[in-house]
């Protein structure tokens, strides 16, 4: 088994690319961003003023108090600058004036008091700011990122389906850290500005012509350094399929839930093996970034060295030709020293507000695509007008739905019609990827059909209010999820609105069979479901199964759509289970999904589905007589019991 890393080789990445992972092609919803990496550097100082006002509307939804103190002592402290320069002129003419040694000092005495006080002042601002700073960064994480988990939380299901949501996802996650570091950088971009600006009012009161010169010294170094923060960006950019690849792949080898399968498949050479090509991708990516950045570097430092020299030459002529006093060329020099700095911090606070920016374009992108996955009916409160209230079920009406994936030639479901009245028990049937979940799933509300229309006591869901039509359906997904919480709260949050009734959980559990297995648990309703937290216990895939049916059960909705519930149940979880749905029978209304045929026996109707169609209906003894695909399947089923029948 060969899992050592070789050489990095361009033409390998390619080959990958194009041959063994096809995902790591480029991608075409990125296309769009890959232009903006594109875009020239004056596109950068075209961006600036609406990242800048972003960050500043950020950091004052955040924390209004803090916003102001920082913008204030920044520009106080700017200020303060241009006064600390020219104190220090003032110190350096008194000190070379005519005159006693002592008589000069005390004459420089007072500026050189100004100058401390000033540098004290500009000390506290600095102290004042950072202070600042680190209260305003929680704030405006926790604002951004909760814009962002509103979104993910909030789009429609369907949005999952397309790569280029999970993909959008992925680039905005660190979206807190982003505009955090936007807002930094905004805020030390301006400091970096005023301090120019005091630096450079202060060279202009002494020559405007070393003003000129100070910026031929600058700038070829401050482009540089504006151009690497591109490429890198750009880097970034064409990586982000690769890192969600990687992202997997350190899932699946860093990783309890995979660790049996792996070892039993021997899946570990395979593994290493993809991470290897993904990693020699990375790295001839990287190589070949740095080798940009470097020369772009080099050439920046050389032509800025070449321009620094020409602006102490000018000074020595200016000197020489007596244009100006040994102090005003001494203060220069400080000065070009500090514009220098200065102009350099401010361009790499410039790369950095742009860098970020982009992260936080993604991250605002994310929210807008985000916007047209919400429901049609606002999930936050501020809805124009209330819906009604659904009110129990009387009828359920499924009017010629359709549902079409993307990217699917055929629809899964291709308008179904039926109608269900209260009390009915109806079940779906039908080999795999027939659409049985994929109707359950919009009969449940998660999903919108592309086609047709679902009624709710006679009118189409979307003119019921969400939240109370949702209340009234209970779900149980094949897929369940396994909530790292307690028992108890596993349980209790099939209705997470109303406060957890110990009694009721437990009734819940009873009735899926989950009660004494719940209380052979350590902690009985209280333990922690989730080995990777201290005192935390796995289940069975059975036993979470239960749990799950519970948290259906405790929902006690008029409506309970049940996908697969019994697919790893025990035969006397499963009998409890199909009992305790029978008893609902007459009452409340059950939609079953299953390929236990012997459990949809005492249904009240069968649907059975082919290629996303309904073919048969009718009880179990007329799909029998009718002696089609249901009787095919049944007798299938049921032989398996018979042959081993004495
Ligand atoms: N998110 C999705 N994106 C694209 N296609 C999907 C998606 N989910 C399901 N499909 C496809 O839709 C069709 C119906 O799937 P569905 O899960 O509804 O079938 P099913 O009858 O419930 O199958 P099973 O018995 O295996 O659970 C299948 O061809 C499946 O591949």
């Amino acid at each position: 088994m060969d899992v050592t890393a070789t050489r990095p080789d361009e033409s390998l990445a390619e080959n990958v690319h194009q041959a063994v992972l096809p995902e790591l092609r480029d991608a075409w919803w990125e296309t769009g961003a890959r232009r903006r990496a594109g875009t020239a550097l004056t596109g950068v100082f075209a961006e600036l003023p609406s990242l800048v006002r972003h960050a500043v509307l950020v950091a004052w939804r955040a924390d209004r108090l803090r916003t102001v103190l920082i913008g204030v002592a920044t520009i106080g402290g700017g200020v303060l600058s241009t006064f600390g320069l020219l104190s220090t002129q003032q110190v350096l003419v008194e000190l070379f004036g005519n005159g006693p040694t002592a008589d000069r000092v005390r004459a420089a005495f007072p500026a050189l008091v100004l100058l401390g006080c000033i540098a004290a002042v500009r000390g506290t601002l600095a102290i004042v700011t950072g202070y600042a700073q680190i209260g305003l960064a929680p704030r405006v994480k926790q604002t951004t990122e909760r814009r962002y988990f509103e979104a993910t939380t909030g789009v429609r299901l369907e949005a999952f389906d397309g790569d280029a949501f999970a993909d959008d996802m992925e680039r905005a996650k660190t979206c807190g850290e982003d505009v955090n570091e936007l807002v930094r950088g905004t805020a030390d971009t301006l400091a970096g500005l005023v301090n120019l600006l005091a630096v450079g009012v202060a060279v202009l009161v002494i020559n405007p012509l070393l003003l000129l010169a100070l910026v031929v010294a600058t700038l070829p170094k401050a482009y540089a350094a504006l151009r690497s923060g591109h490429l890198r960006y750009a880097h970034f950019l064409a990586g982000s399929v690769r890192r969600r690849r990687l992202w997997v792949l350190h899932h699946q080898m860093a990783e309890r839930k995979s660790a049996a399968e792996l070892r039993s498949y021997g899946l570990r050479g395979f593994l290493l093996k993809q991470y290897d090509m993904v990693m020699r991708i990375q790295t001839v990516e990287e190589l070949r970034l740095a080798r940009r950045v470097t020369v772009n570097t080099a050439v920046g430092t050389m032509i800025g060295g070449i321009g620094l020299a020409g602006v102490w030459v000018l000074l020595g002529v200016l000197l020489a030709t007596g244009r100006i006093p040994l102090s005003a060329a001494v203060t220069c020099v400080v000065a070009v020293q500090a514009a220098q700095a200065g102009l350099m911090a401010m361009t790499w606070q410039i790369e950095r507000v742009y860098n970020e920016g982009q992260y936080v374009r993604d991250y605002l992108t994310f929210l807008e695509r985000a916007g047209h996955h919400l429901p049609a009916t606002p999930m936050t409160q501020d809805d124009e007008e209330p819906r009604p209230h659904p009110g129990p079920l009387r009828q359920l009406e499924v009017r010629g739905v359709s549902l079409q994936y993307p990217d699917r030639h055929s629809p899964a479901v291709d308008r179904v019609t039926f109608t269900v009245t209260a009390g009915e028990t109806i079940a779906l049937v039908g080999e795999n990827g027939s659409g049985k979940s994929t109707l359950a799933a919009m009969i449940a509300g998660l999903r919108r059909p592309t086609g047709g229309v679902l009624h709710w006591n006679g009118k189409p869901y979307d003119d019921w209010d969400p939240e109370l039509l949702r209340a009234r359906t209970g779900v149980v997904l094949q897929e369940h999820h396994r909530w790292p919480y307690s028992a108890a709260a596993n349980i209790a949050m099939g209705a997470i609105d109303a406060p957890p009734d110990r009694a009721r959980i437990e009734l819940a559990a009873r009735r899926a069979l989950a009660h004494e297995m719940v209380l052979d648990l350590p902690h009985g309703y209280d333990t922690l479901l989730d080995r990777t937290f201290k005192d935390g216990q796995d289940l069975s895939g059975g036993q979470w199964q239960r749990i799950t049916a519970a948290r259906g059960f405790y929902r006690d909705a008029d409506l309970l759509i049940m996908d697969e519930p019994s697919s790893a149940l025990d035969p006397r979880a499963e009998d409890a289970l199909f009992q305790d749905l029978r008893a609902r029978q007459g009452v409340l209304t059950t939609i079953l999904v299953t390929h236990r045929l012997a459990n949809v026996m005492h249904a009240d109707r069968i649907f059975v589905m082919h290629e996303g169609v309904v073919t048969e209906t009718g009880t179990h003894a007329q799909l029998m007589a009718l002696r089609g695909r249901y009787c095919e399947l049944f007798s299938l089923q049921a032989s398996g019991y018979r042959a081993d029948e004495p």
